[in-house]
């Protein structure tokens, strides 16, 4: 078997991780446990306050954005990866591409220089519970539109993945649209994870047509697919996901996940941990079952790499994995 290719759109973000503490995130009113969208002022702020704060931790700088690491924990299974977002050429984008290739991701367009919008930033506050609260400024990532997707690049692709987050806007819609035919035209399969309630509630219409239409697979969280079928029962959102849907994945926080492929269902049982910093929990889950997907694994099996992926990253600061998680998908006689 050939290496499996997958590529991803996503939003490229820097995140500022800052361990801080709730009484901290009260007094600058950050909404505890979501991402939120904030202009460039606000971002600022957040930033000189963080670094201001005597009992916060210190910030690391790394590169994040959903998709972006969701790639991350692909190359670090083995497979081949190339991401697709917009950077300026500022310092923080420049950083952001370099550290991507050294990771071993292609990050297919080279940052924008000139008089542009700057790289987005994500200010990422851990609070001891473990909870993460993210503010996240767009920048020129929330610009990505169809020219930034080179149909040449999807040449042998298996897999595309893509994010709700980027969905917010005509010009990203008209990209996704562009990279599934792409995808599509190589042979490969398209999928997107829906990332965010308020972005479905947003987008309904055209999230209902993308999951209907091009896409593959889906991967939501029972608040994203009840926002999306605008239904209460969980048990109702999924079957009218799983007739609009070849693949539809539902990740239940603490509780077992929910896997649908045609007259198929299968759940994939959670491994409790004590979160260290749930950011990336939806990320991983994606690349251990994009993974086991992708080199052929039953349903079940894959669901379960999902989890025992998202299991690794909530047990550490961090978006992205820090142990080898093909090993533990060993030890679980999984691969
Ligand atoms: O899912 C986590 C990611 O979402 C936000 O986009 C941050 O960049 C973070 O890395």
């Amino acid at each position: 078997m050939t290496t499996p290719y997958v590529i991803g759109i996503g939003n490229a973000v820097m995140d500022v991780i800052a361990p801080t503490s709730d009484a901290t995130l009260a007094r600058l009113g950050v909404e505890k446990g979501i991402m939120q969208l904030v202009d460039r002022a606000r971002s600022e702020f957040l930033m000189a306050a963080q670094s201001a704060d005597p009992q916060a931790g210190k910030a690391r700088l790394v590169p994040g954005g959903s998709v972006a690491n969701t790639l991350a924990g692909l190359g670090m299974l083995g497979l081949r990866t190339a991401f697709i977002g917009k950077v300026a050429g500022d310092p923080l984008g420049l950083s952001y591409a370099e550290q991507t290739e050294a990771q071993g991701t292609v990050f297919v367009n080279p940052p924008v220089a000139g008089d542009v919008a700057p790289t987005s930033r994500s200010i990422i506050f851990v609070t001891p519970d473990g909870e993460r609260s993210m503010n996240t400024y767009l920048g020129i990532s929330g610009e990505l539109g169809p020219d930034d997707v080179n149909p040449a690049t999807f040449s042998g692709a298996d897999w595309l993945f893509l994010e709700g987050y980027l969905f917010d806007k005509d010009a990203g819609k008209a990209a996704f649209l562009k990279a599934a035919d792409a995808c599509h035209a190589a042979g490969g399969q398209a999928g997107i994870a829906l990332s965010d309630p308020f972005c479905v509630d947003r987008h309904r219409a055209d999230f209902r047509r993308l999951v209907a239409g091009p896409m593959d697979y889906v991967i939501g969280n029972v608040h994203e697919w009840q926002s999306l079928y605008q239904v209460e029962d969980l048990e109702e959102a999924l079957r009218l996901a799983s007739a609009d849907c070849g693949t539809v994945i539902c990740t239940r926080s603490g509780e077992d996940a929910i896997l649908i492929r045609g007259a198929e269902r299968v759940t994939a049982p959670v491994h409790r941990v004590v979160p260290v910093d749930a950011t990336g929990a939806g990320d991983q889950f994606a690349a251990g079952l994009i993974y086991g997907l992708a080199i052929g694994a039953d349903l079940a099996a894959a669901g379960r790499m999902g989890c025992i992926a998202a299991a690794e990253v909530i047990g550490h600061v961090g978006a992205r994995p820090e142990s080898d998680l093909r090993a533990a998908f060993r030890a679980e006689e999984l691969a």
